[in-house]
């Protein structure tokens, strides 16, 4: 049956493998957009300040279960923040307790609260090897931070700068390369033998630079690493609609209030929580890829982690535009919801 035709797609629960859940008044307000579609997601530990140890991942877990709504079936994966200064006992502890999945790499610098992060790559060597030992995985913000480095340029810099010599120092560390927005770490992840995977974001699918800066500059199309031409988004979508195991959804959704984001020097984050799941079908519905999703939301991912899919499953139903909210309020203020620029027709039901 031609993608066209089909109205109704059965999957297993999805999960997200890169999320920003933030904290207090904004966790209570957004987790409720994840947690009505997705079962699991990867929480990212860039709070002010960042989770670092493991008390504080699980101190951490603690709230964000707390402020889930009644009812609601969803399990945070946590991770810690890799500094300088990180315990390799204390990153097997907190794993072998059960509670950190991953660990996150920031390199200083690169992203929203990214300030603790690495400078000196040689200096959590011991970590990234206490970590190939236990079989952790390696979650890396890949952009480099010179700023002699134009910023389209920063994550295929990185792979070449950073990632290559450290999967040649230590080629059995796991690394998933997050929010990847170029042809260039599609290929390096395809070339891969083995222990490197992506995610790739819902946004990434659907917008080039384009929609950052054409007529006008759109605060709310800006986040990091920035969406770069068209030529790579195509990229990115051949590579979540091919099935291939090494690329699975993390949306990267990263809330900021509206005065954040509407300022001189604007936060970067698009937050895609409420409306991932519709967006996504019409990327690979438009794509003829219907059938592949389920690979990419809810497969692939567990695959990599090692964990079992998700056993209940999620219904998506074709029908006339959804409608979904411009944005969400928050105890913080405003959020504004991802905009693709077309109509959502599919629900989940
Ligand atoms: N993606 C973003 O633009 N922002 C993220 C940080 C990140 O994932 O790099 C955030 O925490 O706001
Ligand atoms: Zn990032
Ligand atoms: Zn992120």
């Amino acid at each position: 049956m031609p993608d066209r035709q089909i109205t109704e797609l059965t999957l297993r629960r999805p999960d997200d493998w890169h999320l920003h859940l933030r904290d207090g008044a904004m966790l209570e307000a957004v987790l409720p957009e994840t947690a009505r579609h997705f079962a699991r997601a990867i929480v990212m530990p860039n709070l002010v300040p960042p989770v670092v140890t493991g008390a504080q991942a699980m101190a951490y877990r603690d709230r964000i279960m707390a402020a889930l709504p009644a009812g609601a079936d969803f399990t945070p994966l946590m991770t810690l923040y890799l500094t300088e200064d990180t315990d390799p006992d204390d990153v097997t502890a907190a794993h072998a307790a059960g509670i950190i999945t991953a660990v996150k790499l920031y390199p200083a610098g690169a992203t929203t609260n990214s300030a603790s992060g690495v400078r000196d790559f040689d200096k959590v060597r011991p970590v990234l090897d206490r970590m190939a030992e236990i079989g952790l995985p390696l979650c890396v913000h890949g952009e480099v931070t010179d700023p002699s480095i134009d910023i389209f340029d920063r994550e295929a810099v990185f792979i070449d700068k950073i990632l290559r010599p450290m999967r040649k120092k230590n080629p059995d560390l796991r690394i998933v390369m997050e929010h990847v927005t170029t042809q260039n770490a599609v290929d390096y992840v395809r070339d891969a033998a083995r222990n490197l995977a992506a995610t790739i974001t819902t946004h990434h699918l659907i917008i080039n630079r384009n929609h950052i800066l054409a007529g006008g500059i759109r605060p709310h199309f800006y986040c990091l690493p920035v969406a770069k031409r068209e030529t790579h988004r195509v990229a990115l979508v051949q590579a979540a609609v091919s099935g291939d195991k090494r690329f699975f959804l993390g949306t990267d959704s990263a809330p900021h209030t509206e005065a954040g984001k509407l300022q001189a020097c604007g936060c970067a984050g698009i937050f895609t929580a409420t409306n991932t799941m519709s967006c996504l079908a019409e990327v690979f519905e438009a794509a003829g890829a219907l059938r592949q999703l389920e690979a990419f939301t809810s497969l692939n991912g567990p695959a990599f982690y090692r964990m079992e899919p998700n056993a209940d499953t999620i219904t998506l139903t074709r029908g006339d535009p959804v409608a979904y909210p411009a944005r969400i309020d928050t105890g913080e203020g405003p959020v504004t919801v991802f905009d693709p620029g077309f109509p959502l027709h599919w629900r989940v039901t």
